[in-house]
């Protein structure tokens, strides 16, 4: 891996992969491969492991059985630091309730991320990455000053704004109306196809799903 440079989108592969959740959970995923610039629907019922998947492509889980392939580069086999780079550079990352720190503005979150993530000139990156998802007049403001489609669109910049190979997105559409739901997807989707991303997308919503051109549907009961 190179210092600090994004890392482009590579192929994705998962095999074997089973994910223990606490004594009484034992999740178990069916084996696939992504091609680089994807993009994934992953969809289910509640509770079988959509989230949990994402955060052990994200290197934020480690499975307890199988492997994730990214570039051909098993994740299972980095070290900690090596995991931690992973996902710094290669992840971005958009979370269910969009985890920004409250205490920070809008451009503040994004630039934090980028520092983290060693890109250079962070504040005026986060500036141009806010721009474009049309919140230039909201960067100053702080979290809880903002709309919910404004807070999702701050988490969108930052998960995109260091150019990551893999975008990681959790129920963008759950606290938005259809057309809101509408910009925010394709707000995802352009993101990621100006960046030549992948994108994996968890959502509840077949109308979501039905305008991603690869699913992945878990059904699989979870078992102790
Ligand atoms: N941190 C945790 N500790 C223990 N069990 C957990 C944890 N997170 C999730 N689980 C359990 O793992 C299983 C899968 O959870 P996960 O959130 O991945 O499912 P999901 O398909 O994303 O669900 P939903 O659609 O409701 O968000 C559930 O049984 C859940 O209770």
């Amino acid at each position: 891996m190179t210092p600090a440079g994004p890392i482009r989108a590579a192929a994705l592969s998962v095999r074997g992969l089973t994910v223990s959740r606490g004594p009484d959970a034992v999740l178990t995923y069916p084996d696939f491969d992504l091609a680089p610039g994807t993009h994934l629907a992953v969809t289910g019922p509640s509770g079988t492991g959509k989230t949990t998947l994402l955060h052990v492509l994200a290197g934020l889980l480690i499975p307890d059985a199988g492997e994730v392939r990214y570039g051909g580069q098993s994740l299972g086999a980095l070290t900690e630091a090596g995991r931690d780079a992973y996902r710094r550079r290669a992840v971005g990352y958009v979370f269910q309730d969009f985890h920004l720190m409250p205490g920070l503005s809008a451009l503040e979150n994004v630039e934090l991320a980028l520092r983290v993530s060693g890109v250079a000139d962070p504040r005026d990156v986060a500036r141009a990455a806010l721009t474009r998802l049309d919140l230039g007049h909201r960067l100053r403001h702080r979290p809880a000053e903002l709309s919910t489609g404004e807070r999702q669109r701050v988490a969108i910049a930052r998960a995109v704004a260091h150019n990551p190979g893999l975008l990681l997105v959790d129920e963008p559409t759950a606290h938005l109306d259809r057309e809101r739901a509408r910009v925010a997807l394709d707000l995802l989707r352009g993101a990621a196809q100006q960046q030549g991303a992948t994108l994996i997308v968890v959502t509840h919503d077949p109308l979501v799903a039905q305008d991603f051109g690869e699913q992945l549907h878990l059904n699989t009961a979870v078992t102790a």
